[in-house]
């Protein structure tokens, strides 16, 4: 399913965001909701990263960029729960900025691109991040992606500079390629594992930490790669 809207009421930012919303029945193909968005420059590899996730696809070629928002719903399960993403699909222009502000609200979890092979896409993560404080809300869960890491000639900024900066901001990082894949499900299913933690979490469990996940699958996909 995808959709797409080109405006939207003002957002207001406020209190913990929406709680994941829990299906009544399993009539309808999931247990979870979640709304995730995918920020990020124009032309950092938004909307390929999602149509790789979707279809298992790569579009190369002419760069179409996005207009105002579009989205689509993947189901994805997670400890014997499924989750639904509602994966909304930004557009990077500046001149859309004011239609995607309005969908922050309700968002439970930012994906945030740059792009290894632009030190612009780079540079603006700190004012994507600033954005993001104001319009979001304050339990977001953002996670930071350095996409095209398939690029290796391209290159202008390296991995332990993205670490450095998702250190600073306390977020989880990965660099992805939505050209390969690499990563791509990964992010995703890291996303939909904290929100289904948070929706069914007990008081007394200890927390779930994404970045040591990521850290354990990334290593098991690679472990996994020679074999
Ligand atoms: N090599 C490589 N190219 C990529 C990758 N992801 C995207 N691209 C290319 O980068 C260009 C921009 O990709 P899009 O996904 O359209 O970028 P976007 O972030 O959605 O841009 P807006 O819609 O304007 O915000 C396209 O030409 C893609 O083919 C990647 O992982 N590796
Ligand atoms: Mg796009």
């Amino acid at each position: 399913m995808s959709g797409r809207a080109g405006s939207a009421a003002p957002a207001q930012n406020g209190g913990p965001a929406a709680a994941p919303e829990r299906s009544p029945s399993l009539t309808q193909g999931y247990d979870l909701a979640c709304k995730v968005m995918l920020l990020g420059d124009s032309g950092v590899g938004k909307t390929c990263f999602l149509l790789q996730f979707k279809d298992g696809a790569f579009l190369s070629g002419t760069f179409i960029a996005t207009v105002g928002i579009d989205f689509r719903n993947k189901v994805v399960t997670v400890d014997d729960v499924k989750v639904k993403l509602q994966i909304w699909d930004t557009a990077g222009q500046e001149r859309f900025r004011s239609v995607t502000h309005a969908y922050y609200r309700d968002a439970q979890a930012l994906l945030l691109f740059y792009d290894i092979t632009s030190k612009m896409s780079f540079d603006n993560i700190r004012a994507w991040l600033t954005e993001i404080h104001e319009y979001a809300q304050k339990d977001v869960v953002i996670m930071l992606l350095g996409n095209k890491a398939d690029v290796s000639s391209g290159r202008v900024i390296k991995m332990e500079d993205g670490e450095s900066l998702a250190r600073e901001y306390g977020v989880p990082f990965m660099e992805t390629s939505a050209k390969t894949g690499m990563n791509v499900e990964l992010a995703f299913l890291a996303i939909a594992k904290e929100l289904k933690q948070r929706a069914v979490q007990q008081p007394d469990e200890p927390r779930f930490q994404i970045q040591e996940y990521i850290e354990s699958q990334k290593k098991k996909s690679s472990c996994c790669s020679f074999m």
